[in-house]
């Protein structure tokens, strides 16, 4: 369970909050898809459970962990069970998607490994497994650099995965995909929410919403102004939006 009360956020070169009091319980396995309009507050609300940026005010428990009153071993395990897929993907442009892969994102995997590549048959395994159903095998042996930004986004979509993380934080991670693809990938996260009780908040287009989420959030200034199972949204909904 993850549990979010009065999350706030302001930035310092201007006294009006971004988030203004953010309240939401989550259990493992949903598929949160957020909505809503440009400078809503979505990539804001993302980068605050990631836990990029520091929060203003509220509190943040998961499972019975209290994060910030846990301190440094709170963040810890949240950085380390959680990924967080940021617009423009941080991976290594000159090392292969397949390395990339296994060696993993800063914070989920051990430093010497980082350092030195070293990896596990199974890792091994795994990796190119998780970049197959992504329907990326015969770009694994290319640099990332070379990739186009959907590959890219798919790619590290594939790392925060084959790393096993439980909660996967993604901002617009179809972006630039064809419609077919953009199913797909969404159709596999989904699997994975609901067979592997991987929990998943993607800010998405509202049709890709409607089709995929288990729950979608309609943002507005900076406050979740809708709460509702995933289905079609109504006129009015859409029109608050
Ligand atoms: N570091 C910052 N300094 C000042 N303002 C910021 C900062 N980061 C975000 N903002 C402002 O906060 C608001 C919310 O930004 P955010 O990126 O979360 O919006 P969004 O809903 O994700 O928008 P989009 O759909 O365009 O990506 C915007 O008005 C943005 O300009």
């Amino acid at each position: 369970m993850i549990k979010v009360r009065g999350l706030r956020k302001t930035v310092s070169s201007d006294k009006t909050p971004i988030l203004k009091g953010i309240d939401f319980d989550l259990v493992r396995g949903e598929f949160v898809a957020i909505v809503g309009p440009s400078g809503s507050g979505k990539s804001m609300l993302l980068r605050c459970l990631a836990l990029r940026e520091d929060w203003d005010g509220g509190t943040f428990v998961v499972d019975d962990l209290d994060v910030f009153k846990a301190g440094w071993s709170g963040k810890r395990r949240i950085r380390k069970e959680w990924a967080y897929l940021q617009q423009n993907p941080d991976l290594d442009p000159n090392r292969t998607a397949l390395k990339n892969v296994l060696i993993g994102q800063v914070g989920q995997t051990p430093a010497w490994r980082r350092l030195t590549g070293m990896v596990r048959t199974d890792d091994y395994m795994g990796a190119m497994d998780m970049i197959e159903s992504f329907g990326l095998l015969d770009k694994a042996k290319l640099k990332a650099g070379n990739l186009s930004g959907g590959e890219r986004q798919r790619i590290a979509t594939a790392r925060a995965l084959a790393h096993g993380a439980n909660v996967l934080l993604a901002d617009e991670p179809v972006i630039g995909l064809d419609p077919h693809t953009a199913d797909n990938v969404l159709g596999m996260l989904k699997n994975l929410c609901e067979t592997q009780e991987t929990t998943v908040v993607a800010v998405l287009p509202i049709e890709l919403a409607e089709r995929h989420a288990s729950r979608i959030w309609g943002m507005e200034d900076g406050k979740v102004i809708l709460d509702i199972r995933g289905r079609r949204l109504t006129t009015a909904e859409k029109n608050r939006l």
